[in-house]
């Protein structure tokens, strides 16, 4: 049975790409160097903040940024992303059809994201997401991030629930590793950001088109699993 499901935020309900691409080349132009542009930037997301903006230096200067000048950075980027977050965000098609229909069938639903916490509130408010979740866990909230298992064990002890009966469902290999690492059951979708290549299906139950289709699934699975007597 899987009596709860965890979900990644960035590239699996929100197309957050043009917002984080925004204050990354501004981040970039106030330090002096050129935007890279949103292409280059969906390729930096996935490990979180302090991770993206290192990618956003050592792309721009030819090596990793000393630790001096990645601190400038990542405050300048703060600043700038707390001004565009969630401005040009848009959910993913299916996206709030399937959190209803997961919301249906009764299980409590998490976030598990590497975005910062400072960011994730914010973002669900605007984006009217919030009330679908019961805990919603940032790269921020525990010592490890996503591909470590730390983050989806402490949703799933909030959510009150074994990681074995954890569905945890995300774009990018981050998600994927996170998940089997915890025990939990893993799906991915194919539309989000996976840094340098597509996800490594051998590593999740199902690729699912849509959130939707992946409430269909875990409903199959709970009625397979069901006790006949
Ligand atoms: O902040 C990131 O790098 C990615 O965030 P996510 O874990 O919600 O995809
Ligand atoms: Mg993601």
């Amino acid at each position: 049975m899987i009596r709860a499901v965890t979900f990644d935020l960035d590239g699996t309900l929100l197309d957050t790409i043009a917002d984080l691409a925004a204050a990354c080349d501004a981040t970039m132009v106030e330090l002096g160097r050129a935007p890279h542009g949103v292409d280059k930037v969906r390729r930096f997301v996935g490990k979180g903040m302090a991770v993206l903006v290192e990618r956003c230096l050592t792309a721009a200067d030819g090596r990793a940024p000393d630790a001096e000048l990645l601190a400038r950075a990542i405050a300048v980027f703060r600043r700038h992303y707390a001004v565009v977050n969630g401005r040009a965000a848009r959910e993913y098609p299916g996206v709030r059809a399937g959190l209803e229909a997961f919301r249906a069938l009764g299980l409590p639903l998490g976030l598990v994201t590497n975005k910062p916490a400072a960011f994730t509130g914010p973002l669900l408010e605007r984006t009217g997401l919030a009330d679908f979740f019961v805990v919603a866990v940032s790269g921020d909230t525990t010592a490890n991030r996503k591909p470590h298992p730390e983050p989806i064990l402490h949703a799933c002890a909030i959510l009150g629930v074994r990681p074995e009966a954890n569905l945890h469902i995300g774009d990018s290999d981050n998600d994927l590793l996170a998940a089997r690492a915890a025990g939990c059951r893993a799906f991915a979708v194919p539309y989000g950001y996976t840094e340098e290549g597509p996800v490594d299906t051998a590593n999740c139950d199902a690729l699912v088109s849509d959130l939707l289709e992946a409430a269909r699934r875990v409903a199959e699975i709970n009625r397979q699993t069901l006790p006949t007597s």
